[in-house]
């Protein structure tokens, strides 16, 4: 059974008196910092100069540059692109750790795939929200929180997950539960989840319904909301309540259809893709590739992505989002 720990086994006071260190003010950055500063938790962020910079600044906070900001601090949360944090941590971060202090992760890979490695004097802690950023700031504005895993890789103080259960409280994931694991675990897991399921998966899956209706000659008004827009009523349904809560509330002609086609359309040839993807995953194939591409100047990601971003599910989608005014209070990349 796994380990889960509430508000009720974390406690704010493991940070008190200590400056937390926020690296990177993007997704993550912006919500875990301001979380915890509404928590009453002091923070500076370490930027370069740029955009994010002059946002941090916007929202009131003290912001240096990295090395500055980690000289000061106690606890040190990366929360740059996986991809550029080994050489901002070596240039920047390494030559002023202090002993004793914490640093801190969001996500396993680059201590897991063994990019980073700490010094044996400090703490190496992970707390993971399980979430996008821009909901881990909106769900504690609302008074709850987004899940999280923490880890432990390194307890070099003997505090590493006291002070670890004290920023999930102070980014508000107790409220929400928070899982105990290791880099590993929460390294793969997120990875395979991404890529094969919340991210690719279901990507995929938008696409080819989009493609399969509209090269039939629907139209691909109704072709985005049937297969992307009501995907998130659906999946509330389902985050609420599991399969049979989304189940309870779709027709019986749903129901049946979900059952007899589900099976046809993510079938066994999809689980034998899962089970591909989640080794290279394990065997470190996924992680030295992603490593290349980026040593390489990114030439597939930026192909597949601006390949993406020509796709009719999204040329259509831009025009009719711009009719829903609710949507366009709500940031979605910050
Ligand atoms: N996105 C998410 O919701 C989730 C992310 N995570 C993890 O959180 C971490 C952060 O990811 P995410 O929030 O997506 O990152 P983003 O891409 O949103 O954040 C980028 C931030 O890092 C800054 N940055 C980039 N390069 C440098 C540099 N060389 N020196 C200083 N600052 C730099 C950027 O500043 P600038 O404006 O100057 O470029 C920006 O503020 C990752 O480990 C990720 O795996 C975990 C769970 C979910
Ligand atoms: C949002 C999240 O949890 C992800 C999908 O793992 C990520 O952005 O890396
Ligand atoms: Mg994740
Ligand atoms: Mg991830």
């Amino acid at each position: 059974m796994a380990k889960v720990y509430y508000q009720e086994d974390a406690s704010l006071q493991a940070l008190q008196g200590k400056t937390v260190a926020v690296v990177g003010y993007g997704s993550q950055g912006h919500a875990q910092a301001q979380n915890l500063r509404d928590s009453g938790v002091r923070v500076v962020i370490g930027l370069r100069r740029g955009r994010s910079w002059e946002q941090a600044e916007r929202d009131g906070f003290e912001v240096n540059t990295v090395d500055e900001a980690v000289k000061q601090a106690d606890v040190i949360q990366l929360l740059m692109p996986d991809e550029v944090q080994a050489r901002v941590y070596q240039d920047q971060v390494a030559p002023y750790l202090k002993p004793g202090s914490t640093l801190m992760f969001s996500h396993g890979f680059n201590i897991h795939f063994q990019q980073i490695q700490p010094p044996k004097d400090v703490d190496v802690v992970m707390v993971a929200p399980k979430g996008p950023g821009h909901l881990v700031r909106r769900v504690y504005e609302e008074g709850f929180g987004v899940p999280a895993l923490i880890a432990v890789e390194q307890d070099s103080t003997g505090k590493a997950k006291e002070i670890g259960l004290a920023y999930a409280e102070g980014i508000g994931a107790t409220k929400a539960g928070v899982i105990e694991t290791t880099f590993k675990e929460e390294t793969e897991t997120d990875l395979f989840g991404e890529q094969a399921v919340l991210c690719g998966g279901v990507s995929e899956l938008v696409k080819k319904g989009f493609e399969t209706l509209t090269e039939a000659g629907y139209q691909p008004e109704i072709a985005y909301f049937e297969c992307l827009h009501e995907l998130k009523l659906i999946v509330d349904l389902m985050y609420e309540g599991g399969l049979s809560g989304m189940r309870y509330s779709i027709s019986d002609t749903a129901e049946y259809g979900d059952y007899v086609s589900g099976k046809r359309v993510v079938g066994d040839a999809s689980r034998e893709a899962m089970k591909e993807v989640l080794k290279e995953i394990q065997d470190g194939t996924f992680a030295k590739a992603w490593i290349r591409e980026n040593e390489e100047g990114r030439p597939q990601f930026n192909r597949m992505r601006d390949a993406d971003k020509k796709h009719s599910v999204e040329q259509v989608g831009e025009k009719l989002r711009k009719t829903m005014a609710w949507l366009n209070k709500a940031p979605v990349k910050g």
